[in-house]
């Protein structure tokens, strides 16, 4: 059975990719622009920085009710409560997370290739991250983009809530979700503006056109 998963618009967010405000500030502007899902992913920080950017961002989000992710590591998110993890296909397995995560609300995965879709794994996530749709400098260690043709092969294939991540604009928003994707996962459309809230107002106007 395929649990609710009613966020449509989702900022993955670091410190370091927030180039004109403070990165709690970018989370709660965006959260007031419309963004209904945030994760927090830290690839160059100590733990314990990570840890404590968690708690400051929990913090906030849970002020408007906005469910927090942690990307990929799993004591973190324990840790703080996270309503949830993100993990790709280099990190702790879905199936691991699992049984040391009992009470785990929401687990995304990312698919990277066509064949991943009939695993174990993922059957076992929450939501997959179609990664990516479009290639980005944001995260270059990718394996070939699934551009429209890719979301829409993946979403005959099956029911699960598909989130678009790479390259996720407002020029391509309104085709993505119309290719069939539920939700559109955003760093720079958000993160590299210096008006947060009106990035992801527009970006939300896109996805209710479609
Ligand atoms: C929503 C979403 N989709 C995909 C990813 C990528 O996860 P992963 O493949 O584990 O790569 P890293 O983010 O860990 O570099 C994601 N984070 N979020
Ligand atoms: C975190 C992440 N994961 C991706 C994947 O393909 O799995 S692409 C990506 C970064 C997306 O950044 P931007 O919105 O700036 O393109
Ligand atoms: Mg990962």
């Amino acid at each position: 059975m395929v649990k609710s998963f009613p966020y449509q618009l989702y900022l993955v967010i670091s410190e370091e990719t927030c180039v004109h405000n403070h990165f709690l500030t970018v989370a709660e502007q965006a959260v007031k622009g419309g963004v209904d899902l945030v994760q927090l992913r830290e690839k160059n920080t100590s733990t314990q920085a990570f840890l404590q950017k968690a708690f400051q961002l929990k913090e906030v989000l849970d002020r408007y009710n906005v469910p927090l992710i942690i990307n990929d590591q799993l004591e973190i998110a324990q840790q703080v409560e996270a309503y949830g993890i993100h993990v790709g296909t280099s990190d702790i397995a879905p199936t691991q997370i699992r049984e040391n995560w009992k009470n785990l609300q929401c687990l995304g995965y990312s698919i990277e290739d066509i064949q991943q879709l009939d695993t174990l794994e993922s059957k076992t996530a929450d939501y997959l991250g179609i990664s990516p749709v479009f290639s980005t400098p944001t995260k270059i260690d990718t394996i070939t983009e699934w551009g429209l043709n890719g979301i829409q092969q993946i979403r005959s294939m099956t029911d699960k809530p598909l989130v678009a991540i790479g390259n996720m604009n407002i020029q391509n928003t309104y085709e993505v979700i119309k290719a069939g994707a539920d939700c559109i996962a955003v760093v720079s459309a958000i993160c590299a503006c210096r008006n947060p809230a009106t990035a992801a107002e527009q970006l939300r106007n896109e996805i209710e056109k479609a």
